[in-house]
């Protein structure tokens, strides 16, 4: 039986308009905390959907680019504005669509308000740079420029932050966007879309198509209206992503998987090292890129953090990311959820010894969601497939060394490099963590999970396609810079 008398449906955002898609088409977006309840319909789009949206930001390209900064900026604090004032609305949707704790979503939502206002400042700052010229009657400078149309693909995990981390600088330097969302967290973009609209941007500078990857997706890649692409997702359709747009020569940025690991040194502060495991590899139920998910231990401490670990995992609470007590939400679609089970019946077969967990939650009032018990694995080995696959789920894998030096090189040899931490007292530890760690983010005595808006975000190795997003940063992807000399 579903539960979709009010589930209403969402259309596509195109040139400043709400428009069904050309064939019709709309899918049910369902609550992974009760796969019964519909919690909105949205697009199934097409390529003419697509070409629709092009068009549209292509229209509105010219009128925009040739704003000041500043006044670009201006539309993104209206729009952080608008954004905060509906944050509990589109919290609770983002829980509803995906299933982390509301706490969680509430705190997603108020850092896309954030990153606004930090993208706002953002046109009001230096687009360029005089370099002295060996003419000496000559000016010689660097503007940036914005690329064109930018398409803007996004995974479910963060269903706010990361669009917003996108599209915000790329519009305030003076690009436009066609985003197409993860389909499962449609309903939280389309969401998205109607503070875009309500904060009065001109039509066709932010459109949203929604629908498969395989027709959305590779559509963006392939449009030849389209200058850039930028995408957050998997390493396998993060690297389709990069070869299609690399061979018609569009620019790319792909951020993708990880397998984080946090290194337990035997003079760590053990307390806060159990903490930072399972926050860093458990909340969002371990579906974020960032997540902790291998735990290196020296030996020394081994079975006392061990025992600790376990009794903090007994103690958290699964259960629905709307209910005040919940900790720990369900995975976010039946898809994960399989994926995850998989995962852990492969590191069952090839010889890790399970502590806890492991199993689909079906207690009475979650049979119906995508539960799935924090699990942790020990005597895991760097070969076994659940310490080399990123598994996007609720799984933590202890594995036992006798030195630091062991620990890095455990660390270190993985295909990823997103995100690393280490708890340590010691200063020659941690200056050895910092050199030879090979992650895009290294961490002491702090969880791997955690991204600040202001600073360089992104991974090393297989992670990312080695830009960096978020920060000043963002502008390297989103403009190209131009070097002019003038002489009078
Ligand atoms: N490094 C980061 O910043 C970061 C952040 C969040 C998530 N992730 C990664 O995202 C993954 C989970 O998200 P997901 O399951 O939504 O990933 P996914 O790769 O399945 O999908 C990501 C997006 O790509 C679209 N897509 C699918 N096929 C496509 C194609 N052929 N061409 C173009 N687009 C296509 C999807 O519809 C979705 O919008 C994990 O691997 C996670 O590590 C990485
Ligand atoms: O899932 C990728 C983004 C991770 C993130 O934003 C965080 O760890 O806070």
């Amino acid at each position: 039986m579903s539960v979709h008398t009010q589930a209403q449906t969402y259309q596509n955002y195109i040139g400043g308009e709400w428009r069904p898609s050309a064939s019709n088409q709309v899918e049910a977006s369902i609550n992974p905390a009760n796969r019964h309840e519909v919690v909105g319909y949205v697009q199934k789009s097409s390529a003419e959907d697509l070409n629709q949206a092009v068009e549209a930001a292509r229209s509105a390209q010219t009128a925009w680019r040739k704003l000041s900064g500043p006044a670009r900026g201006e539309y993104l604090y209206r729009l952080a504005d608008v954004l905060e004032r509906h944050l509990d609305d589109i919290a609770a949707t983002m829980t509803r669509e995906m299933g982390k704790t509301l706490p969680e979503a509430k705190g997603e939502t108020a850092r896309g308000v954030a990153i606004l206002r930090y993208y706002a400042g953002e046109g009001m700052r230096k687009i360029g740079d005089v370099i002295p010229s060996t003419d000496s009657e000559g000016l010689m400078f660097t503007s940036r420029v914005p690329l064109g149309v930018v398409g803007v693909i996004t995974p479910w995990n963060f269903p706010v932050a990361i669009p917003i981390w996108k599209i915000a600088p790329a519009i305030v330097y003076g690009n436009t966007v066609v985003f197409k969302p993860a389909q499962e967290t449609a309903v939280t973009a389309a969401k998205l879309m109607e503070c875009v609209d309500e904060a009065g941007l001109p039509p066709g500078v932010v459109n949203m198509v929604t629908g498969a990857g395989s027709v959305i997706g590779q559509g963006i890649v392939d449009h030849p209206g389209i200058a850039a692409v930028t995408f957050t997702g998997s390493d396998q359709v993060g690297k389709q992503v990069g070869l299609g747009a690399l061979a018609r020569g569009a620019k790319y940025q792909l951020e993708m998987g990880g397998k984080n690991p946090v290194i337990v040194a035997a003079d760590a502060d053990l307390d806060l090292a159990v903490e930072a495991t399972v926050s860093g590899g458990l909340r969002s139920t371990g579906q974020k890129c960032t997540a902790t998910s291998r735990v290196i231990v020296q030996s020394a401490v081994y079975d006392v953090f061990k025992q600790k670990l376990l009794e903090r995992v007994a103690a958290l609470k699964v259960g629905d990311g709307l209910a005040p007590d919940t900790w720990m939400g369900p995975c976010a679609s039946e898809r994960q959820m399989q994926t995850v089970l998989g995962y852990i019946q492969k590191g069952l077969e090839e010889g890790a010894v399970l502590l806890c967990g492991g199993k689909r939650v079906t207690a009475p009032g979650l049979e119906h969601g995508f539960y799935v018990e924090p699990t942790v694995f020990e005597n895991v080995t760097p070969d076994m497939t659940i310490a080399r696959e990123e598994i996007f789920g609720p799984v933590l894998a202890l594995i036992k060394v006798d030195t630091l030096q062991e620990a890095l090189q455990v660390a270190n040899d993985s295909r990823f490099g997103l995100s690393a931490s280490i708890f340590t007292r010691d200063i020659g530890n941690m200056l050895a963590f910092i050199r030879d760690m090979d992650a895009g983010m290294v961490r002491i005595n702090a969880e791997s999970a955690g991204v600040e808006l202001q600073a360089p975000f992104g991974g090393m190795k297989q992670s990312s396609s080695h830009s960096r997003e978020q920060g000043q940063a963002a502008i390297e992807f989103f403009t190209a810079i131009k070097t002019v000399f003038v002489k009078g």
